[in-house]
């Protein structure tokens, strides 16, 4: 398959005053690749993904999206909006793209196991399941670089598995980067990453 640079990341250093955190990052990111990158807690995971993205500013222009392209986050917070549904959710990803497609959403709904809590509102589903919504959301927006932090903190062995192998359908066409504990993640990703010391070290 065709791969092809679409974010690059060169002499990266970041620090939150004077904890430093990042210590010149140079990678090379592939469309159609799922990466994961690990790294103990605190090492700074979270950070880069937030820089990656464009959520810390990158001052000294170190991060390079070809085209500009569009990211979309999948992250522990769920950032769902109270007032409306579950299908209220997602139907505003769609909306927002111009697109109006129910039967996506309701086959997304299903693949999940969630499709019977698609008229609850968010305080009434679980963790796990506000979860798989995010990731609705995410996938729905269908951005060409998506970034996950620990996407499935609160599923069970068996949502984590339909989630990963959801993911890894959904990387053709784009570039995954997904930052996580779970070492089952290791065996859906093309690359592994450990962030350690500030650096970023690949293998697995
Ligand atoms: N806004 C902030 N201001 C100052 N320090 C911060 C800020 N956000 C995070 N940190 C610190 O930066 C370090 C890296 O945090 P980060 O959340 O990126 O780590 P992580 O590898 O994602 O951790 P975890 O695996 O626990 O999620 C930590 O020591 C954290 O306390």
């Amino acid at each position: 398959m065709m791969t092809e640079t679409i974010l690059k990341v060169k002499n990266l250093n970041f620090a939150y005053k004077k904890n430093i955190i990042l210590k010149n990052i140079n990678v090379h990111f592939q469309e159609n690749q799922l990466y994961s990158i690990y790294g103990p807690s605190g090492s700074g995971k979270s950070t880069l993904l937030y820089l990656l993205g464009g959520l810390i500013k990158d001052k000294n222009k170190n991060i390079i999206k070809k085209d500009n392209l569009k990211v979309g986050f999948l992250f522990q917070t769920h950032n769902l909006i109270k007032e409306l549904s579950i299908y209220e959710n997602i139907k505003i990803s769609q909306l927002i793209k111009n697109e109006d497609d129910d039967e996506k959403i309701y086959e997304l709904l299903k693949e999940m196991g969630i499709y019977h809590i698609k008229n609850n509102y968010p305080d009434q589903i679980s963790g796990g399941e506000a979860q798989r919504v995010s990731f609705i959301r995410t996938l729905i927006a269908d951005t060409k670089i998506i970034l996950c932090d620990e996407p499935t903190a609160s599923l069970d062995t068996k949502n984590k598995e339909i989630i990963y192998n959801i993911i890894s359908q959904y990387k053709k066409n784009k570039l995954i980067i997904i930052a996580t504990h779970d070492e089952n993640v290791k065996k859906y990703s093309d690359k592994t990453f450990n962030l350690i010391d500030g650096n970023l070290e690949e293998g697995g």
